[in-house]
């Protein structure tokens, strides 16, 4: 494939940024990029500094250091400081007030400047493609929640920002409504070209919607990525139980080579007796039956199998969760199925493992 020559173009830049409260950093040198028309989510866990991070770029937080450049503008630095308006962001957050007393019209139109005709037809414009033409007269308190949520979101897109700020925009959606919103919001951002920043702590929605994800944890980004890459080659235990429970198996590493009841794993880079995890997700353990205590005929692909006996299955509708306790040494073990699988507890039953799935790491103590 021809190499472009020049690296793509960055909307939002953002270096080293850093911020605390009260002594303790929230946002810990955080550093990204985002493209136009790139959406990046910032995913973590409540309390690991999103909003701070996403506040600053806004314009309504104060670093304590850093610097944000906007199409190579800086608009952050020292004691530099603009204001959110002279920024071109737009912002949309979960409890986006609509103005009650305005209509839907006025209030998509509220941050435009121009001509009354030029307003308008951005107004007709993107009330359509949220699919609320003819709303325009009507009053906030006449729509349902997912109606306001996208006049909020022609509002936010109205003056057409450079830089598109969102911080958990659908986590007062209910769920039958959400998926819906989160496609056609998605389409709009591209169709717009902003450089998008939505802040979650849904892998879900992070897998949906990002074009990247930074992986956030206790103020620092510990992983950027396709959602692809971040999902199947995690930087650490963590980061991999952060989309999905996962199964830990420990053993210590020895020529490269760590025993396990699923046989010996591969384990290079870690010393002689060094302790190993062994981590994969619930749905790449395989399942097979007991066939009179005789086992399955595992391909080596799938190494040793090894026996355990059901604690508890559990229907979750698209799959269902199967609990071991494994003969060996009564160690824990889940994997899901999809479908309708449901061992009485007690069964007994023969695990193996997805090698190609398996993540290694040191062990944590
Ligand atoms: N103005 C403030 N003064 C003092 N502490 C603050 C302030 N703003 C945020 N914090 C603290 O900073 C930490 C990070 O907050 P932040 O809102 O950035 O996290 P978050 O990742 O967005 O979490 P959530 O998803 O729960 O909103 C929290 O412990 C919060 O209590």
């Amino acid at each position: 494939m021809p190499q472009p020559l020049t690296d793509p173009p960055v909307r939002l830049k953002v270096e080293h940024l850093t911020r605390a409260f009260g002594g303790s950093p929230v946002v810990n040198d955080v550093s990204l990029e985002v493209a136009p028309g790139q959406v990046t989510c910032l995913l973590g866990p409540s309390g690991c500094g999103k909003s701070t991070t996403l506040r600053m770029i806004a314009g309504v937080e104060r670093p304590d250091s850093g610097r944000i450049a906007i199409d190579g503008r800086i608009v952050c630095e020292g004691s530099l400081f603009l204001p959110p308006e002279a920024r071109s962001v737009g912002l949309m957050f979960q409890d986006f007030a609509l103005f009650p007393h305005l209509t839907v019209a006025q209030n998509v139109a509220f941050g435009l400047r121009g001509p009354r005709e030029e307003k308008m037809r951005r107004v007709d414009d993107l009330l359509e493609r949220v699919n609320l033409s003819g709303y325009g007269p009507k009053h906030p308190h006449q729509l349902s929640g997912g109606e306001q949520q996208r006049v909020a979101l022609a509002r936010a897109l109205a003056p057409r920002p450079r830089v598109m700020l969102m911080d958990e925009p659908f986590s007062g959606l209910d769920n039958r409504l959400r998926d819906g919103i989160r496609d056609t919001t998605l389409e709009i951002l591209k169709e717009e070209g902003a450089a998008v920043l939505l802040v979650t702590h849904e892998p879900d929605e992070a897998l949906r919607m990002g074009d990247e994800i930074a992986l956030m944890r206790a103020g620092r980004i510990v992983q950027r990525g396709s959602p692809y890459n971040v999902y199947n080659a995690p930087v650490d235990r963590a980061a991999a139980a952060f989309f999905s429970d996962v199964n830990v198996i420990r053993g210590v590493s020895r020529g490269a080579l760590t025993d396990t009841p699923f046989g010996e794993f591969l384990t290079p880079g870690h010393p002689d007796g060094a302790e190993v995890e062994i981590v994969i997700r619930p749905q790449h353990l395989k399942i097979d039956f007991d066939r009179g205590g005789r086992g399955p005929n595992p391909t080596p692909a799938d190494g040793a199998a090894a026996r355990g006996t059901v604690v508890r299955a559990r229907f979750l509708g698209r799959e269902s969760l199967v609990e071991f306790a494994m003969d060996g040494d009564g160690s824990r073990l889940t994997a899901s199925v999809p479908n309708v699988f449901l061992p009485r507890p007690g069964t007994a039953l023969w695990l193996m493992i997805r090698r190609d799935r398996c993540f290694v790491f040191a062990a944590r103590h």
